[in-house]
């Protein structure tokens, strides 16, 4: 995306509140000039403090004006800048809620493949960090930049007021020095980029090892590890080093230059004054001036990076919000009368990707309370065949039916409802274990937790545990074990009473005592409903009623466990390769 549309699109949310923005930008001129004019007042101090010394008469009351003069002048000019500061806070902090809320809102509409091709990482650093530069960007740098050319122009205007000459010098000098400026720091950008290119590979390093510390360990590579991090820590710190004294050259050289036009005015006004040209004041109000030239040109020059990295910003949210989407609902959604679950394959064409299919033509019916195992070996396309029944990604060609009705015409939540899925993967959130029990159902009392508790087998490790159902789970309830978790998703999915089943690979890594009881849970859980269960191992799908066999994305056997035995084909030879 083109810079300009980026910003384009940034100012576009500021048009909600255009008058405040311009009664802000208004506030802002309006602060710097008051403060612009007070280098002249005080030029007048001067000048009326020196011609009642050089002729021996006070001038209080002109003094007492001037003096007023200044005081009206930094109250309003305060005044203002509180304004401005104060109109700007509320002004980004809805145009930053409502980019938030865009973006939460996207979030829940992006087509899955979003998710696949962006890291969670990523997607977070939008939210938080993208989200966080461009109000910085907002919020201090655009009245700063309508302040710093105010300031420019009141002080250029005033020198030439003062004295058009003398306002050559600054004139010419403030370019001079930017110049300058611009010299070095370009030779400083390249150290800089050296610099970040060698601290991304520097903090790429250091995760791996860190996080491989084991296999680090045991392949006693600990001495070749600290050899390559000191030959990148060495490599970056020549190129911060070369960075920062070029950067660091900047500054000194800009004032150099600053300093030295500043010397000279003050030498040809202190001429001009003794020969009577100018009024002291003057000269020493044109010296005032021609610092402050210099600061807004140095000040926008910094901001130029500030603004670089709210496009990049920009680039990003907007990458985000403009994803693509998941097909909405339908208007007019259908219900299915019928709540057994059925639910029927018919012809499914499905590709990851447009030039590839994965699927190329699925049929299937299950009938309501059937068991069906899904195996085979791995990247099958079991995985995908519950994605697709979910409607997590569209099919391409066929349909898929749930109670007779096509799910592309039932509303996402009509579908999602009459599912329940226990995945190996068990999520369950930062609060007690009945609150996570349940999450599945609005308004579920606590008999109804417990009666799914003991269904799933989980009711006897919740009492032994500190607190009980009022136990607070950490994050990814780490404080209890993988084969708990299991138990408690388990008891989730009962409490939410779905009229079909998915389970998948739930009782990987967990002891055998741990095996038995999910599988006893897991059992109860299936009882009365359609169920699709996911496994690779096959001793516990033998009761299943009917097993598919899946390679390349296709179902290449259906039947039980005995007929797929006695055809001897692919199942049997997987069954056989795990029983002998
Ligand atoms: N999000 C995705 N984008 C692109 N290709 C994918 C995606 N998910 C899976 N695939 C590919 O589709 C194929 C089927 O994957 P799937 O996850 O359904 O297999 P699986 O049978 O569940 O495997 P496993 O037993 O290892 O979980 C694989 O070749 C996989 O690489």
């Amino acid at each position: 995306m083109k810079n300009t549309t980026i910003f384009k699109r940034l100012l576009r949310y500021l048009k909600a509140y255009r008058m405040k923005v311009c009664l802000v930008l208004l506030s802002a001129v309006i602060s710097t000039a008051f403060m612009v004019l007070a280098p002249f007042l005080v030029g007048k101090v001067t000048t009326t403090l020196f011609e009642s010394i050089a002729e021996g008469v006070f001038y209080w009351e002109t003094l007492i004006w001037l003096l007023a003069g200044l005081v009206v002048l930094y109250l309003v000019s305060q005044l203002f800048s509180f304004l401005q500061g104060f109109g700007m806070a509320k002004i980004t902090a809805n145009v930053m809620q409502t980019l938030r809320r865009e973006i939460d809102e996207k979030m829940h509409h992006l087509k899955l493949d979003y998710y696949d091709t962006h890291t969670h990482g990523d997607i977070l650093s939008v939210i938080t960090n993208d989200v966080d530069t461009i109000n910085n960007t907002i919020s201090q740098n655009l009245t700063a930049v309508v302040t710093q050319v105010t300031t420019a122009i009141g002080v250029l205007v005033m020198m030439l007021m003062i004295s058009p000459k003398l306002s050559f010098i600054p004139i010419i000098m403030v370019p001079l020095s930017l110049l300058s400026a611009a010299g070095v720091m370009r030779a400083s950008e390249k150290y800089y980029g050296e610099q970040q290119d060698l601290l991304g590979k520097l903090n790429g390093y250091v995760e791996e090892m860190y996080n491989g510390q084991s296999v680090v360990q045991t392949f006693n590579y600990q001495e070749r590890a600290k050899s390559r991090f000191a030959q990148l820590n060495e490599a970056l710190k020549t190129s911060s080093r070369k960075a920062e004294t070029t950067a660091g050259a900047i500054s000194p050289i800009t004032t150099l230059v600053n300093d030295l036009g500043y010397v000279l005015c003050a030498a040809i006004g202190c001429l001009w004054a003794i020969a009577g040209k100018i009024a002291v004041g003057n000269v020493q109000a044109m010296l005032e001036y021609t610092w402050r030239f210099a600061e807004p040109f140095s000040a926008i020059a910094g901001m130029i990076g500030s603004f670089g990295a709210a496009v990049a910003a920009g680039n990003r949210i907007f990458g985000l919000l403009d994803a693509e989407e998941e097909i909405p609902d339908r208007e007019q959604c259908v219900t299915p009368s019928d709540h057994s679950g059925r639910v029927t394959f018919e012809n499914v064409k499905f590709g990851y990707t447009q030039d590839h299919l994965l699927m190329n033509g699925i049929n299937l019916t299950v009938q309501p309370g059937q068991k069906v195992a899904v195996v085979g070996p791995t990247g099958a396309g079991k995985t995908t065949l519950i994605n697709l029944l979910m409607r997590f990604y569209e099919v391409n060609e066929g349909a898929i039916k749930v109670d007779g009705v096509k799910i592309t015409d039932m509303s996402r939540k009509e579908l999602r409802d009459r599912f329940g899925m226990v995945l190996q993967d068990t999520w369950l959130f930062e609060g007690t274990i009945g609150e996570n029990i349940g999450y599945a159902k609005e308004h579920m009392n606590k008999e109804e937790i417990v009666e799914a508790a003991r269904s799933a087998c989980a009711h006897s490790f919740i009492k032994t545990l500190p607190g009980s159902y009022d136990m607070v789970l950490s994050k990814g309830a780490e404080n209890i074990s993988q084969g708990e978790r299991q138990l408690l998703t388990i008891a989730r999915a009962i409490a939410s009473d779905p009229e079909i089943m998915i389970l998948d690979e739930a009782t990987s890594n967990v002891d055998t005592h741990t095996e038995v009881l999910i599988q006893k849970a897991m059992a109860e859980l299936m009882k009365g409903r359609t169920s699709f269960v996911i496994a690779h191992r096959l001793s516990t799908i033998r009761d299943a009623d009917m097993i598919l066999y899946m390679e390349d994305g296709d179902i290449k056997e259906v039947g039980n466990h005995e007929e797929l035995m006695r055809k001897n084909g692919k199942y049997a030879a997987l069954y056989l390769s795990q029983f002998g």
